[in-house]
């Protein structure tokens, strides 16, 4: 009988909110649709030129939501509105909040996330400070977010093969150009437009992802 790899031991899906939401109701049912498509390991709320409010009305129904289907949730930008809003960890970008101050805020016992476009330099210091993850970027061209940056498989392959601090790929990426980035034996891809925007729809996205993601992660050294 061959079955599929245990999502723990494979790379994983980690969905990004479109930078807008007009209608927070209506994108709870879009994200219900994506979550049954298949395994998402987190949902990062990361919404843009949207004020404090707007943000934490969202919150109450997004962290609920995907937090009862065991899908960890992060806040981007703001370590203060992740402690407020229960979410599960935050994203901090080079130009955000320091990854001190987001580890002070948050605890041992929350994600924090740092972003480091295409330098080892910034994933190392990452990964010594204690983040839990380190994100690459851009993969591929991207209309989600001006990332003028691009990262490149080998760079990927590379932290992937030689660091135990587990490693994101974000920009641009699909379900019909992440398999390179699959193979590489990256821990998560990070996705926004590839599922919201994919003419089949969300939940087929995640589903297609999932099925590239069985079939083309490495084998991992055990623990
Ligand atoms: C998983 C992940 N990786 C990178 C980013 C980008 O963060 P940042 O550079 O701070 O840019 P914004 O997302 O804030 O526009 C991310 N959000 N998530
Ligand atoms: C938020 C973000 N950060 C990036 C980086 O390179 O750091 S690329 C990006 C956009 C991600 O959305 P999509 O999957 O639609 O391209
Ligand atoms: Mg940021």
């Amino acid at each position: 009988m061959t079955t599929s790899p245990d999502p723990q031991d494979r790379c994983r899906l980690y969905l990004i909110t479109p930078p807008r939401l007009d209608d927070v109701d209506a994108f709870a049912r879009t994200l219900a649709e994506a979550l049954d498509g298949g395994d998402v390991a987190c949902l990062q709320l990361r919404l843009k030129d949207v004020d404090d409010d707007a943000i934490r009305r969202a919150a109450e129904v997004l962290v609920p939501l995907a937090q009862a289907r065991d899908v960890a949730v992060l806040m981007n930008d703001r370590p203060d509105l992740a402690l407020a809003t229960g979410c599960d960890g935050v994203h901090v970008g080079q130009d955000d909040a320091p990854y001190a101050e987001a580890r002070r805020l948050l605890g041992e016992n929350r994600i924090v996330g740092v972003t480091c476009h295409d330098s080892r330099d910034l994933a190392m210091a990452a990964g010594e400070a204690g983040a839990d993850y380190v994100a690459f970027g851009a993969f591929y061209p991207t209309s989600t977010k001006d990332a003028p940056i691009r990262a490149d498989v080998d760079l990927l392959r590379w932290w992937a093969e030689a660091m135990v601090v587990p490693v994101v790929a974000i920009g641009g990426i699909t379900p019909d150009n992440a398999r390179p980035l699959i193979e590489t034996g990256a821990d998560f891809l990070a996705v926004s437009a590839g599922v919201w925007a994919w003419p089949d729809g969300p939940g087929a996205a995640v589903a297609r992802l999932n099925a590239l993601m069985d079939t083309h992660s490495p084998e991992r050294e055990p623990a």
